[in-house]
């Protein structure tokens, strides 16, 4: 063998395996690398901060159930949120917020996992099968990224034996088959309590920014536990305590859709128009008419 070309080659391959050794270097450029520690909980207070609008209470929940969660360094389950509120309110773009804390690509992550139950499930004669592929998707994505975040949206259209599929993987199990699932995090949401966390929000008497969460998270979990609709309804998810934090989204306000409007305006790259956002906000339909609340 010739010693320069040895030499070269040598070189080559160290320079590889020292590349390969460091995933900072490759992760990100040349592929996604499932994010363990890249949680940081300042920028997460300031995106729920800045971006979540008149959510108050999901705002503190969530935070506080996701920091406590994430710097948990040996947890005993893996975390299970649930949130409910009427349509528009931001359960969706609080996962999005969730997702892009903990993995950089967000809801691009291939380690983010969106399930909308009307679009993946429809067909109730196939129940059997979808069973099948959501334990197996789960259990193959937990084991290449311990943190994958799965989301359920329309929890309330979800066939009741498909939510009862993933209890095993949402309880404290130290493993199953040799897979932990106790550093993923599911996220359940659904319409289902919106109308009880509506009423409160009227009936209480308390301003808006006074509701604290032993004002709805009592009538909430009761309304879901009775509710046959609820795609909880008598789930082994309830009966079992498997839900760690039911999360309410009050209805938005008039002044809450016009942030909406402006943040949207500055998203899409365009100049704030105050009078814009008060016209289009103008247009939604609220009640009662006095509170101006959005439903
Ligand atoms: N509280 C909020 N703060 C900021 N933006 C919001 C809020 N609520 C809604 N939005 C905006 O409206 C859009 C639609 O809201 P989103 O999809 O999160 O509602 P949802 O509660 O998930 O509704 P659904 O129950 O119909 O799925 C969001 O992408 C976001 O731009």
């Amino acid at each position: 063998l010739e010693p320069i070309t040895t030499a070269v080659a040598i070189a080559a391959v160290s320079a590889l395996t020292g590349y390969l050794s460091y995933p900072r270097f490759y992760c990100g450029r040349l592929v996604e690398c499932c994010e363990e520690n890249a949680y940081n909980s300042t920028a997460f207070q300031e995106d729920l901060g800045n971006k979540l609008f008149g959510q108050h209470l999901a705002h503190d929940v969530i935070f506080r159930a996701i920091t406590g969660f994430m710097n948990n360094e040996n947890p005993k389950k893996p975390l299970a949120l649930s949130l409910h509120g009427w349509t528009g309110t931001g359960k969706n773009f609080v996962s999005k917020l969730i997702a892009e804390n903990i993995q950089e690509k967000g809801m691009n992550s291939k380690y983010v996992h969106l399930f909308v139950s009307t679009m993946h499930f429809p067909h109730n004669n196939l129940i059997h099968l979808y069973k099948d592929q959501i334990q197996s998707w789960i259990r193959g994505n937990v084991s290449s990224c311990p943190r994958s975040i799965f989301i359920f949206d329309e929890m309330d259209k979800l066939h009741q034996g498909l939510i009862d599929t993933i209890k095993p993987f949402l309880d404290y199990y130290e493993q199953i088959d040799g897979v932990s699932y106790r550093k993923a995090i599911f996220i359940f949401l659904s319409n289902a309590g919106g109308d009880v966390i509506n009423k409160v929000v009227l009936e209480s008497g308390k301003r808006r920014e006074d509701l604290e969460l032993q004002d709805l998270e009592p009538v909430l979990s009761v309304q879901l536990f009775n509710n046959k609709d609820s795609g909880f309804w008598h789930s082994s998810l309830i009966d079992k305590n498997l839900i760690d934090f039911y999360v309410p989204f009050l209805p938005l306000e008039h002044r809450h859709v016009k942030q909406c409007v402006m943040a949207e305006l500055r998203h899409r790259g365009k100049m704030p128009n105050e009078e814009l956002a008060s016209r289009l906000a103008n247009e939604m339909t609220y009640f009662p008419k006095n509170t101006r609340m959005f439903f």
